[in-house]
């Protein structure tokens, strides 16, 4: 059986597939503000999204993504920490059971009830697969759902939930801008470090904002409607799908901002 956020295939488990899971640059980590290090040399993130881009959404029986049309330079990230061009693939979401969970990074050791992650891929290699393989090869942008008020920028995402409950549906998901997705602010938190579930690929330039976005608790419940699990399986609800902190092992975390 392959992994997942089980009792049996969970996040303490990875390790024997992933040994990488023990390395020295793996994600998410807990930020925390009085150690992290101002850097006057980081330039102010551009984000590019062109929302004919979009092209569709899965659930994958981890998260669901909306993916990105990713063949020409249309959809992308530079400045901030990076230095090139990289194209967005797909954001995805991890959210808890209930609303004192679920963001894989934390800040001052607090947990936000989901967290959002744009997902990158440097243009200097051919493909998100070779990028993926690469030190440099990846950037995520990480923003935090905070409870609050109905965040209408979410609603077309998440009324597309209905149609993907269990393991492997996809539909169509067309026009979306995801740049509606983000704060006022552009402020943030970067770090290297890795995918947050397996392969765990050491290839992240995290870029997680400070500024929090609202979610309703009525739209986090859209989210907990949703299936692990495949149609012909016992159901199991899509929740508590983030990966806990991981050790900094040395690392220094930058802030664009003082
Ligand atoms: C590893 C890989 C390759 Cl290579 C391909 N591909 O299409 O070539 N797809 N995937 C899957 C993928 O993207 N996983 C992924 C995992 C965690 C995160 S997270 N939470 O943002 O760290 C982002 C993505
Ligand atoms: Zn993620």
């Amino acid at each position: 059986h392959g992994w997942g956020y089980g009792p049996t295939n969970g996040p303490e488990k990875w390790a024997a597939d992933f040994p990488i899971a023990s390395g020295p640059r793996q994600s998410p980590i807990n930020i925390v503000p009085k150690e992290v290090r101002y850097d006057s040399t980081l330039k102010p993130l551009k984000i590019r999204h062109d929302p004919s881009d979009a092209n569709g959404i899965l659930n994958n029986g981890h998260s669901f993504q909306v993916d990105y049309l990713d063949d020409t330079d249309s959809s992308t990230l530079t400045g901030g920490p990076i230095s090139g061009t990289y194209r967005l693939k797909q954001f995805h979401f991890h959210w808890g059971a209930s609303d004192d969970r679920g963001s894989e990074h934390t800040v001052n050791g607090i947990t936000f009830p989901c967290e959002l992650h744009l997902v990158h891929w440097n243009t200097k290699y051919p493909s998100f697969g070779e990028a993926a393989s690469q030190p440099d090869g990846l950037a995520v942008v990480g923003v935090f759902l905070k409870i609050g008020g109905a965040n209408p920028r979410l609603q077309k995402v998440l009324d597309a939930l209905d149609a993907i409950k269990t393991k492997g549906k996809q539909t169509t998901f067309s026009r979306f801008d995801s740049k509606t997705l983000l704060p006022g602010s552009l402020d943030y938190w970067t770090y290297d470090g890795s995918l947050t579930t397996p392969p765990l690929l050491e290839s992240v330039t995290w870029i997680v904002l400070k500024e929090p976005i609202s979610v309703s608790p009525a739209q986090m419940a859209k989210f907990r409607g949703l299936l692990f699990t495949g149609d012909e399986e016992a159901p199991c609800c899509m929740v508590d799908n983030y990966r806990s902190c991981q050790p900094l092992k040395g690392r220094q975390v930058r802030a664009s901002f003082k």
